[in-house]
């Protein structure tokens, strides 16, 4: 385990928080297996893995400049070795997630450890510490055409021999194929589905590449058909390199399997060694801080600590976390408790995350803490980061709700304790786009940082107050800080500030942390922390529950906020004051109104499932829901009947909600239909019986004959029709299905109430987690340990039943029209021509003639056809249709490039953004 804070951090984040609770987002770009964002006939994990080839082929073992993994390949493609569109797309990709403390050679290499991970293939060692270069490597990507002597050559420089280069290629073309638009003399145009062929037939990271070579029937472009004739059947001439005999042991899965780990993880390692030391192999953090931020209260006697402790819950099952410090003088300081704020998961890891928000005396301050963690068998692990404690250094710190970013200005105020002399200045990086020369230089921007000298301010409690401002061109992903000598407190997101500056606050963040006053003395004290939670009462409201929205018309139409940023319920409510309700939607639209318009009703609770961006202790909402307040003056009276009896169940019900466990029921009798279902887990589904909720397995799925994905209708029902014929049904993180007739080595049963997650197609069903998967078998045996005496051969002939029923399913979906690739404007939907990038309007909305909602699958057809009648229409967030016959005041024309939400129903047209409208209109 390394110590934190340390240099791979940023990696690590975006290696494991693949979804959930300060999700990085990484691996949902290749998850599932088969999912391209840019249309059929496309693969991103196939494109991802090619990339590491790519980028790592131009290297040199053997003379001075050796190359390597160094993000080389952003400068060239146009060099005529990079053909294809997954290279830019690529690029374009990791280029958001690009900072300073992550280099596109490590999320080159981190690409193909989750293109392979995601697809069932082993896990690649992964380590960090690539340096980028800033221009283009010489040429040397092996080019189909090239034949073996010149492979051999070029795998020989770079650092390869032939059986080396044998199993890093079928490693490769386990994944993808060969596009006929690129390649049209290894595959012709027209002949193929999306003229996209793939390699071995199965998406999955898989040896058929190696079986179906050996033994038939064999349908890789690069070893038989037109490509033989036009000399361009490569993997041909790279498997009989040895005279087949490294191809013929890679006929054996797990021979495959540690073949493709090994020389996957050597291609990534390939590194100029003179300049790139790679870190040790990264595993998560057992307990990790993350977002740690120390405020300043006004009149300085207090100090804010906030952020949350990560903790890997793999393994390990959590009953509370705490954290004891040390003052800044190193004595004891006092004990924190926690609350869960929320949870995360990889591919392969669950993490839950503990939110910290304590109030501590500014005059003996913090240094650094340990962390508790007690399990719910009573154990007690603490974690002192390998000795010293976890640092947490309050010299220099940045005051975020005193900081803000408007009109290109970007204002910053931070507190440096008095005792520090040293300038202090503002630290900001910015991402230029490398836009020179025609094609562009590269893909990726470069990173520009600017250092300003602070002002001192006033003096408070023992902080002087420095403030500064810089001007930027783009706001995306600029990162900013302030140091001071040795101190700083630095890496942050500019976009997670607020546009106005407050003025220095007595309750940071805004949320219930309460008394502050009898801490200071005892070193014991533990301060009370909140929980997540709909909150009862917020100044003169009270919570009236979740509700869904009008038809045709908003819950609450008199005034509208937006910020999505930000949004806090107490926000909302001091926007709305004056009025009778507020509601909060979406974690960032604040709607307020007297009345309810009409059809909206009240949800179920857990609908308004959306943490709120500006207090992670608070619910604002979700699509299509609303979090919603009513003046506690009224609530009384109200006439509302059954809002105000359906109060009290909603609310008693918020306290059971948040602690509910599932409890599993051994009742094997047959199911009697009740008359009012509840959530619970199905005993027995199509003559299936639930085994227990079960982990992944190792290096393998836990269920790995065959998989289909849902994420927005699953249901357990759905699941085990897809797997009919096997002895195994899994779902997984509610929309993943698995089907096995064995369960893998390494799946172990872990604790009923780990499948937390609710199935998507039906409010009543459990459907596994993030490696968690509600498991069922085919009988009505309990669980036992299962016997792999299950053929082969049968394993084998269900699965060519898959690949043929998905070949099929994608054959339905061609056109014979050239496809468009990548998304766009489109200039007419139906009779509407695009008008414009549209902002709401000024307290109203900018289309107020009707409206709809379709989260799940909205395009600007369906739009279309929802307002036809209508003069204009437009789509905002992805999910929101509006129409109507005029423009209300304040909605302006914006950049066309704001509205960069794709629609959920269509992934090639732009469907608006936070308060922006893709608008059409009618000639
Ligand atoms: C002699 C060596 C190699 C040659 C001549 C070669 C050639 C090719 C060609 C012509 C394509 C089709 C590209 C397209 O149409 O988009 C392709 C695709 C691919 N190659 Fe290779 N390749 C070689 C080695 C490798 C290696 C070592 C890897 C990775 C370890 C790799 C990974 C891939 C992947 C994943 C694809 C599929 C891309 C997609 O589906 O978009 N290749 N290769």
């Amino acid at each position: 385990q390394v110590t934190w804070p340390n240099a791979i951090d940023e990696l690590e984040d975006v290696m494991f928080l693949n979804s959930g609770y300060r999700s990085r987002g990484f691996g949902t770009h290749v998850t599932p297996c088969s999912f391209s964002e840019f249309g059929a006939g496309r693969n991103t994990a196939a494109e991802w893995l090619r990339i590491g080839f790519h980028d790592m082929a131009t290297t040199n073992a053997f003379v001075g400049t050796h190359g390597g993994v160094d993000g080389s390949i952003q400068f060239e493609l146009n060099d005529g070795e990079n053909i294809g569109l997954g290279f830019n797309t690529t690029l374009h990709t990791y280029a958001n997630f690009f900072n300073s403390k992550l280099s596109i050679g490590d999320l080159v290499a981190l690409g193909v450890y989750a293109s392979t991970r995601t697809c069932g293939g082993p896990i690649i060692p992964m380590r960090g510490g690539r340096i980028d270069v800033t221009v283009a490597g010489p040429i040397g990507v092996p080019q189909p055409q090239n034949g073996q002597g010149i492979f051999i050559n070029q795998f020989t420089r770079m650092g390869f021999n032939t059986t080396d280069m044998i199993k890093m290629t079928a490693c490769g073309h386990t994944l993808g194929g060969v596009h006929a638009g690129d390649f049209n003399n290894i595959v012709a145009p027209g002949t193929v589905a999306n003229d996209f062929q793939l390699f071995d037939n199965t998406l999955e990271f898989d040896n058929a590449i190696a079986t179906r070579y050996v033994s038939g029937p064999d349908t890789d472009p690069l070893v038989v058909g037109i490509s033989v004739a036009n000399t361009r059947n490569s993997d041909f001439a790279v498997f009989t390199a040895d005279k087949n005999v490294t191809i013929q042991a890679m006929t054996d899965a797990a021979t495959f399997n540690s073949m493709c780990q090994d020389i996957l993880q050597r291609m990534i390692e390939t590194v100029d060694p003179s300049i790139v030391t790679l870190s040790p192999i990264i595993a998560p953090y057992e307990v990790k801080p993350e977002g740690l931020q120390l405020t300043l209260l006004s009149g300085g006697a207090t100090i804010s600590f906030t952020g949350d402790i990560r903790v890997r819950t793999t393994t390990r099952s959590v009953s509370s976390v705490s954290i004891t410090y040390l003052d800044r003088t190193g004595a004891a300081g006092g004990t924190i408790t926690t609350a869960v704020s929320g949870t995360a998961s990889g591919f392969d890891d669950s993490f839950t995350f503990y939110g910290i928000n304590a109030n501590i005396p500014a005059s003996s301050s913090i240094s650094s803490f340990t962390v508790v963690v007690t399990g719910t068998s009573g154990t007690i692990e603490t974690f002192n980061n390998n000795g010293a404690g976890f640092p947490i250094s309050d010299s220099v710190i940045v005051q975020t709700p005193q900081s803000c970013l408007s009109n290109g200005n970007l204002t910053v105020l931070a507190a440096v304790r008095a005792t520090v002399t040293t300038p202090v200045s503002l630290n900001v990086t910015e991402k230029v786009p490398r836009t020179a020369g025609s094609p562009i230089v590269s893909p990726v921007p470069s990173l520009v940082t600017t250092s300003t000298t602070m002002v001192k301010g006033a003096a408070v409690g023992p902080y002087n107050i420095y403030s500064g401002s810089v001007s930027y061109s783009s706001s995306s992903g600029l990162k900013y800080g302030v140091g001071s000598g040795t101190f700083a407190d630095s890496f942050k997101d500019a976009s997670a500030l607020g546009t106005a500056c407050s003025p220095l606050g007595t309750t940071l963040p805004s949320s219930t942390s309460s008394s502050t006053s009898s801490k200071t003395s005892t070193s014991s004290s533990a301060t009370a922390t909140p929980t997540l939670a709909h909150k009862a009462t917020v100044g003169p409201y009270s919570y009236l529950g979740c509700y869904t929205e009008g038809v045709g018309v908003r819950a609450l139409s008199s005034a509208a906020f937006y910020n999505y940023t930000g949004m806090t319920i107490e926000q909302c409510m001091s926007d709305c004051s004056g009025y009778s309700y507020f509601g909060v939607e979406y974690g960032g639209e604040c709607y307020c109104g007297n009345a309810l318009g009409t059809g909206s009703i009240l949800a179920a609770l857990s609908d308004c499932s959306f943490i709120c961006p500006g207090n992670a202790f608070e619910y604002c909402g979700a699509g299509n829901r609303l979090e919603m307040y009513e003046l506690t003056s009224l609530v009384s009276s109200s006439s509302v009947v059954q809002s105000t009896t359906s109060k009290t169940s909603s609310l008693s019900s918020v306290a059971s909600s948040t602690s509910t466990t599932k409890t599993v029921t051994s009742t094997s009798s047959s199911s009697s239909v009740a008359p009012s279902q509840t959530l619970g887990i199905k005993q027995t589904v199509a003559g299936y019986t639930f085994q227990g909720c079960y982990t992944e397995a190792t290096n393998i799925r836990a269920l790995s004959s065959a998989s289909f994905y849902d994420y927005t209708a699953m249901t357990l029902e759905a699941c085990a029709a897809d797997c009919v014929g096997y002895t195994y049904f899994g779902v997984e993180y509610a929309g993943e299905c698995y089907c096995g007739n064995v369960i893998n080595t390494g799946s172990v049963l872990a604790a009923a109430s780990d499948c937390s997650m609710v199935c998507p197609g039906n409010e009543f069903e459990y459907c596994g987690a993030g490696n968690r998967l509600e498991m069922y078998k085919i009988g009505t045996v309990t669980v036992s340990t299962s016997s792999s005496s299950t053929s082969s051969t049968s394993t084998s002939s269900t699965l060519s039943t898959v690949v043929s029923s998905s070949t099929s399913k994608t054959s339905t979906t061609t056109t014979a029209k050239p496809t468009q690739t990548a998304p766009a404007i489109k200039p007419v939907i139906g009779s509407y021509k695009y008008y414009g990038c549209q902002t709401e309007g000024t307290n109203i909305r900018a289309l107020t003639g009707a409206s709809f909602y379709n989260y799940t699958s909205m395009n600007l057809e369906m739009c279309a056809s929802n307002c036809a009648g209508y003069k204009y229409w437009g789509v905002e967030y992805g999910g929101e249709c509006y129409c109507g016959n005029a423009w209300n005041t304040g909605s302006v024309n914006a950049t066309a490039s704001d509205c960069s939400f794709l629609c959920p129903g269509n992934s090639l047209e732009y469907c608006g953004a936070g308060n922006r409208l893709s608008a059409y209109y009618l000639p």
